[in-house]
């Protein structure tokens, strides 16, 4: 029998979702499920299926297996062929170039929705302003999508979007063409319309600050998979694979084997840690930012090397590279400023070590005294 969305009064579910262009599988097994209120994260390197996934859910796309319901209601399942098309699952769309209709004014751009679904013209009028001033655009009814801001096209784009109160709404990277500060900005303020309005967001992003800010759960995908579905608290606390560890830049990963009582660095003579139960294997690790301390290279830190710095408003977070295991990268935060090629000595609190495998090492392990 064909897998069925597993919570049927879910806002969305998919259940053993794949994708195939030909032969390529693109989607590989998806199964979410997103609770009514909730914005779902789709956060992954470019080409890991996100916007595939986005498709999907919209009605653009049909799985090749699987099956997606939305409100309870399937409204895709390959094994039946069931489809409803895009108009048929009152959602509202937000993508990343805006799509707005350059000849029509805000306002026109703004109640297109509700002319669609025949909502009479005054009632569609009053709708109209009262989504423009939820994004703050309430006198700009008037003016032509190009006399506006790209921010401010974006929020034409999100009014358009909730003017017809769909069930659920999906973004589409909707802030990678603004620049750095505006989408900093921009960011806080979706955040407090999703929470304001009550909405059921799923939005796709390759920018991981993006999703920890905005989502309530967010799927690390990668290669068509979802690596980890969890709160951003529990991604940033427990990342399940050193892969998503570090694609949240929680830290650097590095290989560590065991020998004669130590973890070394892999392929290197540089011990890490003294171990307390001698076993001869070796794990990947995730030394987080937040575990170490940088300093002087004095007697018992770890000497390394600077490679880049950047300032990122509470400090300079520089990658350093160690010396003698030239090819792990840690992050370091500093407060003062690191310049490339600088030598510094780091001390690194073993309890915070995350280690992946199936042993739980990091409570009978010890900072060792490094020379
Ligand atoms: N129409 C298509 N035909 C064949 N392959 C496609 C098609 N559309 C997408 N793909 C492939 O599917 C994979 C997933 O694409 P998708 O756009 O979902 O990735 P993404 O995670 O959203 O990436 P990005 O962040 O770059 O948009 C990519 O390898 C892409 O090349």
């Amino acid at each position: 029998m064909a897998p069925q969305p597993s919570e049927t009064n879910a806002a969305v579910s998919t259940a053993g979702v794949e994708l195939h262009y030909g032969a390529t599988p693109v989607l590989k097994g998806i199964d979410i499920s997103l609770s009514k209120g909730k914005t779902l994260a789709l956060l992954g390197p470019s080409g890991c299926g996100k916007t595939t996934l986005l498709r999907l859910v919209a009605g653009l796309l049909a799985p090749t297996k699987g099956s997606i319901a939305i409100a309870g209601r399937t409204v895709a399942d390959a094994a039946s062929g069931a489809f409803s098309p895009p108009e048929k699952r009152n959602l509202g769309m937000v993508f990343q170039d805006y799509a707005l209709w350059p000849h029509m004014t805000v306002g026109g751009n703004v109640s297109f929705p509700l002319e669609m679904r025949g909502v009479g013209k005054s009632e569609r009028e009053s709708r109209t302003m009262r989504a423009l001033e939820r994004v703050g655009l309430g006198a700009y009814a008037d003016r032509r999508p190009s006399d506006l801001s790209g921010g401010q096209q974006q929020r034409v784009a999100i009014a358009r979007a909730i003017v017809a109160e769909p069930q659920l709404i999906l973004f589409d990277e909707p802030l990678s063409n603004l620049d750095r500060e505006l989408r900093e900005n921009m960011v806080g303020e979706l955040a407090e319309l999703i929470a304001t309005l009550g909405l059921t967001a799923i939005y796709v992003t390759h920018d991981h600050s993006e999703a920890l800010t905005l989502a309530d759960d967010v799927a690390v995908m990668r290669g068509g998979l979802i690596e980890q579905l969890a709160s951003p608290d529990e991604l940033i606390e427990k990342p399940a694979t050193p892969e998503v560890a570090d694609f949240l830049r929680l830290g650097g990963v590095a290989e560590l084997e065991y020998r004669d009582g130590h973890w070394f660095f892999k392929g290197s003579s540089l011990a890490l840690l003294r171990g307390v139960d001698g076993v001869d294997c070796a794990v990947r690790v995730l030394i987080p930012t937040g575990s170490i301390t940088a300093g002087e290279i004095l007697p018992g830190t770890l000497a390394a090397t600077v490679l880049r710095s950047q300032f990122r408003g509470d400090g300079h977070l520089a990658t350093v590279s160690l010396v003698g295991a030239e090819k792990i990268e840690l992050q370091v935060l500093s407060r003062a400023k690191l310049r490339p090629g600088e030598g510094i000595g780091l001390s690194i609190d073993a309890s915070q070590i995350r280690w992946f495998g199936k042993q739980v090492y990091s409570s009978k392990e010890e900072n060792l005294e490094h020379v």
